[in-house]
């Protein structure tokens, strides 16, 4: 079982992660990045596609134009996991050209 992080596990997850921060109300974590252009966010978005599917660890995410808001917590677990953490540090290197955010 895939078993949530406690609160100092999380905060000590977060300080090692390229800016990700807690969500207001929820057992979630996200970041915000902003690309170039709309070429660049979706061609990240493809790449992270791709990461996702193989861990079997989806994120919950928006995109308008060049910006890519992201969020990530375990269904399964209703909160945040170390799935979610690998998957951010996934993103985090996927992210690693991203302008600002
Ligand atoms: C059956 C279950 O939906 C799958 O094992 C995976 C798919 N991707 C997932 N992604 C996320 N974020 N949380 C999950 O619990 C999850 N479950």
């Amino acid at each position: 079982m895939n078993a949530k992080l406690s609160n100092e596990q999380r905060a000590a997850a977060l300080a090692e992660l390229d800016g990700w921060t807690d969500v207001e109300g929820r057992d979630a974590i996200r970041r915000s990045l902003r690309f170039g252009d709309f070429t660049e966010a979706f061609g990240f978005m493809t790449r992270v596609a791709l990461v996702a599917e193989r861990m079997n660890h989806h994120p919950e995410w928006f995109n308008v134009w060049n910006r890519v808001d992201v969020t990530l917590s375990t269904h399964d677990a209703g909160g945040v996991t170390q799935k979610d953490i690998d998957l951010a540090h996934a993103i985090d290197g996927a992210a690693s050209h991203a302008r600002t955010g």
